[in-house]
């Protein structure tokens, strides 16, 4: 994406933004209001931008044929997921693969699939309502990934999740970002240590920081950061550093 804005009314949610992603698992970091969920509703094509371009998989998402191309091939968690509550978990998988109008062939072993990554395969006849917030997380997980998506949209998946779930699904995240590209926000900076390939913060619209999460936890070292581990401890520098040069433009 290109000069990509976002605006909300008088809000300017992402200022200029410049992002090429390529395959693997890109960490979406930054402090609340930041703008990660603006810039993840634009790539999953459910709000336009205000400005600038962006392309996914090969061509600007404004074009409408190609707008519809690129949802089939598309995985996005919401931050605010919305599901049917008197379905089972099969039936809502499915249902969403109907809506990526995948082959209805290959829908029923893809939604077992899917489900069974989540490690929800023992509920799978469960109603969603039934369900743990977390594992309700997990639903939205399999639903995400039920179409293998080239790029998958994930805001704040490990919200709710039990250490032993996020471990797992941080593993999946890896095998997902060999094949797909896998743009995730969230708060945890484990989950960016472990399964990220890339870091990148967001602060006030603009992109802050982006590098690998071993260079993110070396400048934190090198430039002194505050926090309790390396990754926390990187993440506080380069905001620091990124609101000292945003404060020194303005006063200029
Ligand atoms: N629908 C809306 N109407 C007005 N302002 C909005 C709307 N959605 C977001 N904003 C504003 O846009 C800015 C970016 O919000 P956004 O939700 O993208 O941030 P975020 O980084 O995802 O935050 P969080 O970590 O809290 O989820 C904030 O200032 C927010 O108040």
């Amino acid at each position: 994406m290109a000069g990509l804005r976002v605006r909300h009314r008088r809000t300017v949610a992402l200022d200029s933004v410049d992002l090429d992603l390529g395959p693997g698992v890109h960490g979406l970091l930054g402090p609340n209001g930041a703008g990660k969920t603006s810039l993840i509703r634009v790539l999953a094509t459910v709000a336009a931008p205000s400005g600038g371009r962006v392309e996914l998989l090969g061509d600007d998402v404004q074009d409408r044929r190609h707008r519809s191309a690129v949802r089939r091939r598309l995985g996005y968690l919401p931050q605010e997921f919305g599901y049917y509550p008197g379905f089972t978990v099969r039936e809502f998988v499915a249902y969403v693969a109907w809506l990526k109008e995948m082959p209805a062939a290959e829908t029923p072993a893809a939604v077992e699939r899917a489900v069974a990554r989540v490690g929800l395969a023992d509920r799978v006849d469960a109603k969603v309502r039934t369900l743990s917030g977390g594992m309700v997380r997990r639903v939205g997980i399999a639903q995400a990934i039920v179409n293998e998506p080239d790029v998958l949209l994930l805001d704040e998946p490990t919200a709710g999740l039990d250490p032993e779930q996020r471990v797992e699904f941080r593993t999946l995240l890896r095998e997902l970002g060999t094949a797909s590209t896998v743009v995730v926000s969230t708060h945890l900076v484990e989950d960016v240590a472990a399964a990220c390939t890339e870091v990148t913060l967001v602060e006030s619209g603009r992109i802050a920081y982006r590098g690998t999460p071993r260079a993110l936890a070396e400048l934190g070292e090198s430039a002194d950061g505050v926090g309790d581990n390396p990754i926390e401890r990187g993440y506080t520098a380069a905001l620091r550093t990124h609101r000292a040069a945003a404060l020194e433009g303005a006063t200029r």
